[in-house]
């Protein structure tokens, strides 16, 4: 048996073109692009390929975008004074800054400084609870798009086991709580979590997002389940981390034998997340006007 391929770039493109007409209907009524500040400390190489291409789908999609590049040595307090800058700006509807920051840098008063109404990762506390207590917010952008591929393959997921590897903040923790909403039976696993695989093997929905190439492996997975690879893990010598290969957590030509239906990495959750950023900034426009 071989699985359905979850194609995330035709998805998002899909996505995209609606949010394109959504883009338009909003210039034409309020008078205004809505607008997406993205903010870039350092130049890590990996990160610099990820904006350009948030920069370049804004765009595209007929939204302003506002690209913030500062130096690898910029301190704490310059960039807290351009988040309120951003915060004060009406042209802004949106404002993400990149992570993860350079090391001297603390990422927690930073994404406290970000206005709620504009924080487009779902990463201030008040999104984080919000989502957590059933309340309208914006919701992280990865797991969103995560849970788009996932009615891909399955529309009710009523009473199916669904265990997310991985509990960040930005994918574990909110991806859980979207599958809980959906009436799941939800396990969160970690790097802690014992038996690991025999735990996968009872996932009817598998996701991981822990950061580890190819953790997840064909004998790991569930005959039949939806396997939704969040991992974006470049393998590259030291220092050449925008030239490697890009790999998923899971092993995915083993795993396409066992699995239903499963997101290839690239082209699987990747490109949805950046659909899925500017769906919140439309959305935060839309709340803002
Ligand atoms: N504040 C913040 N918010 C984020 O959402 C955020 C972040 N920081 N830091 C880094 C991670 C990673 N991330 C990705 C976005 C798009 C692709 C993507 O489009 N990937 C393409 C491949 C692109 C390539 O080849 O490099 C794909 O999977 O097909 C991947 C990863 C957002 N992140």
């Amino acid at each position: 048996m071989s699985a359905t391929i979850i194609d995330g770039k035709a998805v998002s493109a899909q996505l995209r073109a609606e949010l394109a007409g959504t883009a338009a209907r909003f210039e034409q009524r309020v008078g205004r692009k809505a607008g997406l500040a993205v903010v870039l400390v350092g130049n890590d190489p990996a990160s610099e390929v990820y904006v350009n291409s948030k920069i370049q789908k804004t765009k595209e999609t007929g939204m302003a975008s506002f690209a913030h590049r500062l130096p690898a040595d910029t301190d704490q307090e310059t960039l807290l004074a351009l988040v309120q800058q951003l915060n004060d700006d009406d042209a802004v509807d949106g404002i993400l800054v990149q992570l993860p920051l350079p090391g001297h840098l603390d990422a927690g008063p930073v994404i406290l400084a970000i206005d709620p109404a504009k924080d487009v990762d779902g990463l201030h506390p008040e999104n984080a609870g919000r989502l957590l207590a059933g309340l309208p917010g914006l919701v992280p952008c990865t797991p969103s798009g995560a849970m788009i591929l996932v009615r891909r393959a399955v529309e009710d997921l009523s009473g199916l086991h669904a265990v997310v590897i991985g509990r960040s903040n930005l994918v574990g923790k909110p991806v859980a709580q979207l599958l809980l909403n959906a009436n799941a039976t939800v396990t969160m696993a970690h790097s802690r979590t014992r038996n690991l695989a025999e735990l996968c093997r009872t996932a009817d929905i598998l996701v991981a997002a822990v950061g580890r190439p190819e953790l997840v492996r064909g004998d790991w997975i569930k005959p039949g389940a939806v396997v939704i690879d969040v991992g974006v893990n470049r393998l590259a010598p030291e220092g050449q981390a925008a030239k490697g290969r890009l790999v998923g957590d899971v092993a995915y030509a083993e795993a396409a034998q066992v699995a239903g239906a499963i997101t290839p990495v690239p082209g699987g959750v990747g490109p949805m997340t950046i659909a899925c950023l500017l769906q919140n900034t439309l959305t935060a426009a839309e709340r803002r006007i």
